[in-house]
């Protein structure tokens, strides 16, 4: 296969348009002697020509219409290819739900960053289907870092709401006695990020799969607010673009971060919708960490209340349209990390 499939965003767009094109896994060796492994329609494995250093996935439109991240990643696929940037990593670089771009949505038939862990199985959905081939190939790959190499996956993401804090992250639960990482919070603070949102329990998604799984340093990064393909104000993501070229292209790219800068929230409630009647009780433009006073109503549906339990207590995804027994609010609070890993 040569290059004319994979530059100008030709990956993206055969990808989408004509996904039979990579119905066969094929290869290109760049005039950099980097390699190019085409997996599947939307997914393409990096190889640098010096030893790998690290083993990074980098995925995005896991929601198909959550489209700057999308964006990012094929302008640095297309830059990979025209040799602007030399990799250093081993890079596995995911475009998630292809048809759900192609429709403008956040999905088809159901969401599918629940579906990862195995959640897949029992059924038969578009997505379903896709977070099975993600979970091998994300398997496949991590099997390969045998020397110990650090392994980390970034999940791209927007969020259908503003924010009051524009780019946050969701960090999945550590169960296993891992501490955070001083290093990540410097990357993700070089990408703009300021604000961490520490997760309580394991969940299925993505990121979450990646963490548990493979122990690789695991994050669904939220980068701004949806919008449509070509609608994106990408001066807003210059920092993340600039951060993750030079992940992929140093050969340890490690900025510092003062912790004492970014705000630490830890998830205090899980609020799952469990009856069609469910509603939430502030406006519909709030913005993602509207905080809230102890005893305030933030939801409701026949049977049960939904209160802030601590002043300060703030929502974050809210969404009252979530399928039955969905995730249809986070509530966090406050908090500070005593002990940080390097
Ligand atoms: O803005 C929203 O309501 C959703 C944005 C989004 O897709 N967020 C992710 C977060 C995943 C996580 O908790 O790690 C999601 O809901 O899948
Ligand atoms: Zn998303």
């Amino acid at each position: 296969m040569d290059s004319s499939f994979l530059a100008n965003g030709q990956f993206l767009h055969l990808s989408r348009f004509q996904p039979e094109t990579f119905a066969n896994q094929a290869s290109l060796t760049l005039p950099n002697h980097t390699t190019i492994d085409i997996l599947a329609p939307g997914i393409v494995e990096v190889t640098p020509a010096s030893q790998a250093g690290k083993f990074i996935v980098l995925s995005c439109g896991v929601h198909g219409n959550e489209t700057a991240p999308i964006e990012i990643c094929s302008d640095m696929l297309d830059a990979i290819v025209e040799g602007t940037i030399i990799v250093q990593h081993k890079i596995l670089m995911i475009f998630g739900n292809l048809p759900a771009m192609n429709a403008g949505e956040r999905f088809i038939e159901e969401n599918m960053n629940r579906l990862f862990s195995g959640a897949h199985q029992n059924g038969s959905s578009p997505e379903r289907q896709r977070a099975k081939l993600l979970e091998d190939t994300v398997a496949q790959f991590f099997a390969k870092a045998v020397g110990g190499e650090e392994r980390l996956h970034y999940d791209l993401h927007t969020a259908i709401r503003d924010s009051k804090n524009d780019k946050f992250v969701v960090m999945p639960y550590l169960g296993d006695g891992r501490l955070p990482s001083a290093k990540q919070f410097g990357f993700l603070a070089a990408c703009g990020v300021d604000t961490f949102l520490l997760s309580s329990a394991p969940t299925t998604t993505f990121s979450y799969f990646s963490s548990a799984q493979f122990k690789a340093r695991g994050f669904t990064v939220e980068l701004g607010k949806v919008r449509p393909f070509g609608e994106n104000d990408m001066r807003s993501f210059a920092a993340a673009r600039a951060s993750l070229t030079a992940l992929v292209s140093e050969t340890d790219y490690a900025p510092a971060a003062t912790m004492s800068e970014l705000l630490v929230y830890k998830v205090n409630q899980v609020i799952n919708r469990q009856h069609k009647d469910f509603a939430l009780h502030f406006s519909d433009d709030a913005p993602n960490f509207t905080d809230f006073k102890q005893g305030t109503l933030l939801a409701s549906e026949p049977g049960a209340e939904y209160v802030a339990q601590q002043d300060g207590e703030a929502i974050v995804f809210p969404n009252a349209k979530v399928a039955l027994g969905q995730r249809a609010l986070l509530t966090v609070v406050p908090t500070t990390l005593e002990t940080l890993d390097v």
